[in-house]
């Protein structure tokens, strides 16, 4: 890989991005690209960006062998420099030059959604898998797979990752011979100019509810539907939930870009304006559900995907979420029978996992981690089994996300028969702190609450003391392998493999 200085000051200047720059030579071409003074850097561009960003760490890139640097303001008069008005634009341009612009040999399927990106976006790798195999990629906050062989599966550390790391993977993807790319796109990508420049083939808007809003995330609400919306103006295709909140201002977004015809909304309620697809459920059981997704007007007819489809996790949002990948899909003129297959089969990690038992009631480990998808799931769960007890067992982590405590407070007391509070990441807080929060403002004539800060223990507790008939929710750390405390992630075996022994030492094999 490489990049032509001249070529990168041209990209710049056609953005606008360009402040000035002092090369000595232009017809140079770089062969590596960093943001981060610790990796090589030999014959390297470097870009000083980041909020704690250091003067020192250039001049490590610089003793380590960069020989140009990209920032905002002149740090070294004595090395090569483009100054630019926007690191992280600056940062996408280029990382996408320099990888030989990936994208343009991938076809891009994006989603964003306060939640349910994650199944949404496996759904469809799922869906597409059966019928290109070994050729789809997906970029998840679990896994991202850059190609069909083992190593080319990875855990990922964002959401969405960095422009850098973007371009790079898909690069990866597409020397692995892969053509389709499903990707999270997450608010904070958008905030942060990750997927500047990127234009998506399909674009997916599941839902917004008011998270994500704090100091090193969105300042207010407004900022978070701001960026979120952004993935519909810079996308070919639309595919929107009708029932989503601030549906105006998100609908108006994909106007800006597609013409009606390339918007596809789908929802529950016939009687909302423009609606193109009808999801209606039809069959739940603790395993799996079914539902119907109907065409309802030409548009609709055309994508051909009409029908009863079945999954292999319980939610009805998680049919919101297959309602959206059939669309996908469909849209990709995917036949009916393979779209049916990809999604029955579908398995997402640490959502809605369901573990059964001999003796002591059905549980279910699921990423639900702040009001409203704890709502979703246990309002689910209450309406699916109303004779069965409801008991969770849950923990909210430190350092961030603190609105989630009273939103588990108040969703326990609504829902909740029995709950057990737990350590979830605590970071630089004191976890038995945390579940003290949540504790206090429960109100315990509603719920038996109490507090085991051991997580294998609170688990070990809550199945021993149940039995048939009740429903445990092991909820918010999904499939994690870590608790992430006091800077350290330390190794946790995981909710499931922690519940699968509890079982085996109480129930056998
Ligand atoms: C607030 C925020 O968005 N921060 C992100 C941002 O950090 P930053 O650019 O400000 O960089 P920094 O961490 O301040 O570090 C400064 C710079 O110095 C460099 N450095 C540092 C040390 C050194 O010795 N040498 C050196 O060169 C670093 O490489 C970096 O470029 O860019 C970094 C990647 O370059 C991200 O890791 C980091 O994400 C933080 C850690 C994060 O986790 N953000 C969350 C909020 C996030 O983005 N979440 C969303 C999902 C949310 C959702 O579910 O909707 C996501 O997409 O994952
Ligand atoms: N469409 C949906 N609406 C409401 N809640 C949902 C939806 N889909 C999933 N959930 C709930 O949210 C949890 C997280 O789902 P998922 O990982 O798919 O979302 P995400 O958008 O990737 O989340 P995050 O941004 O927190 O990583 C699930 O475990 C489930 O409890």
């Amino acid at each position: 890989m490489s990049l032509k200085i001249s070529q990168a000051i041209d990209i710049l200047k056609q953005d606008h991005l360009l402040v000035s720059s002092q090369v000595t030579d232009l017809d140079k071409s770089v062969t590596n690209i960093s943001y981060n003074s610790r990796e090589k850097q030999d014959n390297g561009i470097f870009f000083c960006k980041g909020n704690n960003f250091k003067a020192e760490y250039l001049q490590q890139a610089i003793s380590q062998g960069a020989e140009i640097y990209v920032a905002e303001k002149e740090f070294d008069s004595d090395t090569d420099h483009i100054i630019v008005n926007d690191i992280q634009k600056a940062l996408a341009l280029l990382s996408a030059a320099y990888f030989g612009n990936p994208e343009k040999d991938l076809f891009i399927i994006a989603f964003t959604g306060t939640k349910g990106k994650t199944t949404t976006s496996y759904f469809i790798y799922d869906i597409l898998k059966e019928v290109f195999p070994k050729k789809v990629a997906l970029f998840s906050t679990i896994d991202r797979i850059v190609g069909p062989n083992p190593e080319d599966k990875f855990k990922s550390d964002l959401t969405t990752p960095e422009s850098l790391e973007l371009f790079r993977d898909m690069r990866r993807a597409v020397d692995n011979g892969m053509t389709h790319l499903v990707m999270e796109v997450s608010s904070q990508a958008y905030k942060k100019n990750r997927v500047y420049g990127l234009t998506f083939d399909i674009g997916g808007f599941l839902n917004i509810t008011p998270d994500h809003i704090g100091a090193n995330e969105h300042p207010t609400y407004e900022d978070y539907l701001f960026c979120k919306k952004q993935l519909l103006i810079n996308s070919k295709i639309n595919i929107i939930n009708r029932d989503t909140n601030d549906f105006d201002t998100v609908y108006s977004a994909a106007l800006e870009t597609s013409s009606a015809d390339n918007i596809y909304l789908f929802g529950r309620d016939q009687t909302k304006d423009n609606l193109d697809f009808l999801l209606t459920s039809k069959e739940a059981t603790l395993k799996d559900s079914i539902f119907h997704v109907e065409a309802l007007n030409d548009k609709a007819v055309s994508l051909n995907i009409t029908g009863d489809y079945k999954l292999g996790l319980v939610g009805d949002f998680n049919e919101i979420n297959g309602t959206a990948a059939i669309l996908a899909t469909g849209l990709l003129d995917i036949p009916t029978a393979d779209i049916y297959d990809g999604l029955q089969g579908a398995h997402v990690p640490g959502r809605m996992e369901h573990i059964t038992s001999k003796s002591h009631g059905i549980i279910f480990v699921d990423y639900a981690h702040n009001y409203a998808s704890m709502k979703a799931l246990l309002g689910f769960l209450h309406t699916e089994y109303p004779k069965s007890k409801l008991k969770v067992v849950v923990g909210s982590p430190g350092d961030k996300g603190i609105s989630r405590r009273a939103g588990f407070s108040k969703v326990l007391t609504e829902l909740a028969d029995v709950a057990i509070l737990t350590t979830d990441d605590p970071g630089f807080e004191n976890p038995a702190d945390i579940c003290a929060e949540i504790y206090g403002k429960i109100d315990h004539s509603k719920v038996s609450t109490k507090i085991v800060l051991d997580r294998k223990e609170a688990i070990r507790e809550m199945i021993t003391s149940s039995q048939n008939g009740d429903i445990i929710v092991l909820a918010a750390k999904g499939n994690d392998a870590y608790q992430k405390t006091k800077g350290v992630d330390v190794p946790y075996p995981t909710d499931p493999v922690v519940a699968k022994t509890v079982l085996k030492d109480i129930e056998g094999e």
